[in-house]
């Protein structure tokens, strides 16, 4: 889950506004931030590994001119950490693209041989978005070939069909093309989140913005104007003209852990509040929690992102709702962090106990996702240490048993703590009193109920369905192997062995 962003056609330099909606994204990706901008003859680029406010400055405000621009705030899932794969990625012919990427593309390695044999293409990274850029920019060559020069519109929606026909996997992108404007599309399924939207310049004209969640669009003033459909590519023009193309038959499957946890609350993606979805997850997690009858005598949420539905479960079962957990907010995000050595360290750094909260009391913890476990097993010791007599665990969303190939941060089962456990050896492993988990139809509900016109969601991550087609197991060693991972993971005790060292 990267984010991505592009603004188009501003009346003055748009660096400031790329940055600011990048910060509402950052939430999205910390590894890696980039910019490109566009005035009209040449582009400027800055990408490195960082935040925003660590990569942009006051050079680059100078540096980084034009009226239109993308970014990206990246959170590696495939290729390496290392700072060349940071986004956005060029190629010079045809026009000249430049590209950012949400998502994770699963037939890298099929496509890779075809760039680099048939199409005669160097790629100068492991990533899989250069890898699809090049594809794209092949498959625009084609149309130029068939159609001339005379409408880059139609070539370029030509190439973006093309490039649907080859390319599986997730991905929200948006380009922008020399010369032509800004061009966005969404894979067949939509499962990463990807809008548009509109305002009306000073000077009457349009400007037109892209970007995986809304919060980006508000402090630029902004209005969304709708999702970006699956399978739909919109361009829009140097002149601030809007064109649209549906360029493969759209089936909307958007993943559900983005209203799990990636998204931010304040976000409204494919028509689902994201905010609500979670209060809903509290109601029907709530119900769980009742039939068990077990004496709580304080519902602690797990900081941040668990707070709407631990609100919720305390609302719906009239358990009184404490903060017990203090997050210092100079730790990033520990899931998305690279390493399970680096998270387990830094669970212990982000969260601290209110004593008073857990002495002699009977808690009931409730967090967003166990996924590989550290998070929650730490926070039950830390419970235990502050004099906790029972202390038992909620998670809003079900097990996680298998890995995510979509850009999750999931690509290997053995660091998964559910992965071939029954609930009873999990709750043992993370050493509280009673586990409860969400009920995937619950879930699948709590998301739907936003939308009814959405029918299916991806929750691979939860029932091992994969909506493109069936992964390879070839595909998910390669993702282990892949650099960061090999890197990070490969030394990486099993959970057993992280349970004696933690
Ligand atoms: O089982 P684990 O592998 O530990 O992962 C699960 C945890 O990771 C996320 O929190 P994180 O600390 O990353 O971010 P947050 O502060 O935004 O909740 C999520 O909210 C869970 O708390
Ligand atoms: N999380 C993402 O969307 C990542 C995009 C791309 N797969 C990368 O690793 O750079
Ligand atoms: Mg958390």
């Amino acid at each position: 889950m990267c984010g991505i962003l592009g603004i188009s056609n501003r009346n003055s330099d748009v660096f400031a506004e790329l940055y600011d909606g990048l910060l509402m994204l950052q939430h999205r990706g910390q590894d890696a931030s980039g910019m490109v901008t566009y005035n009209g003859e040449f582009f400027r680029e800055k990408k490195a590994n960082g935040l925003v406010k660590d990569v942009f400055g006051p050079e680059q405000a100078e540096m980084l001119t034009g009226r239109t621009g993308i970014g990206h705030v990246r959170y590696p899932t495939a290729g390496s950490l290392s700072a060349a794969e940071a986004q956005p990625f060029f190629v010079n012919a045809p026009y000249g693209i430049y590209l950012v990427h949400n998502g994770n593309i699963t037939n890298t390695e099929e496509q890779r041989s075809k760039v680099t044999g048939k199409y005669s293409r160097h790629l100068r990274t492991t990533s899989d978005s250069e890898i699809m850029l090049n594809v794209l920019a092949d498959k625009v060559f084609d149309a130029i070939k068939v159609n001339g020069n005379d409408d880059p519109v139609r070539n370029l929606f030509a190439g973006v069909k093309m490039m649907m026909e080859r390319i599986q996997g997730a991905y929200s992108v948006i380009t922008m093309v020399a010369g032509v404007g800004m061009l966005a599309f969404r894979d067949p399924h939509g499962i990463r989140p990807l809008s548009v939207a509109h305002r009306t310049n000073s000077t009457g004209g349009d400007d037109y913005a892209f970007a995986s969640e809304d919060v980006a669009f508000d402090i630029n003033g902004f209005k969304k104007l709708r999702d970006v459909k699956p399978g739909e590519a919109i361009l829009i023009d140097l002149d601030g003209k809007m064109h649209t193309f549906q360029a493969a038959e759209g089936d909307l499957t958007p993943c559900i852990f983005e209203y799990v946890y990636l998204a931010r609350p304040d976000s409204v993606l494919d028509g689902i509040s994201v905010y609500k979805s979670q209060i809903r997850m509290g109601q029907t997690l709530a119900k769980q929690i009742q039939e068990l009858d077990l004496e709580i005598d304080s519902i602690i949420p797990v900081p941040d992102s668990a707070r709407p539905v631990a609100l919720e479960v305390s609302n719906a079962t009239g358990i009184r709702y404490r903060e017990g957990l203090v997050k210092n907010r100079y730790v990033g995000r520990t899931f998305i962090m690279p390493g399970q050595e680096e998270r387990q360290k830094s669970v212990r750094r982000k969260l601290n106990a209110v004593s008073l909260e857990f002495k002699d009391k009977n808690v009931l913890l409730i967090d967003d996702s166990i996924v590989r476990g550290n998070t929650i097993k730490k926070i039950v010791q830390m419970c235990r240490d502050a004099g906790a007599k029972k202390v038992y665990v909620a998670s809003a969303s079900p097990p996680v048993k298998y890995p995510n190939v979509y850009g999750i941060d999931m690509p290997t089962k053995h660091e998964l703590i559910a992965n071939g456990r029954e609930i009873e050896e999990i709750r043992e492993e993370l050493g509280c009193d009673a586990l409860i988990y969400q009920r995937l139809e619950d879930l699948v509900w709590a998301a739907q109920e936003g939308n009814p016109e959405i029918k299916h969601f991806d929750c691979s991550c939860f029932d091992g369905n994969y909506i493109t087609g069936s992964v390879s197991d070839a595909y998910l060693d390669q993702l282990e192997q892949s650099t960061r991972v090999s890197a990070k993971i490969n030394d990486m005790p099993s959970p057993k062995k992280v349970a004696k060292i933690a």
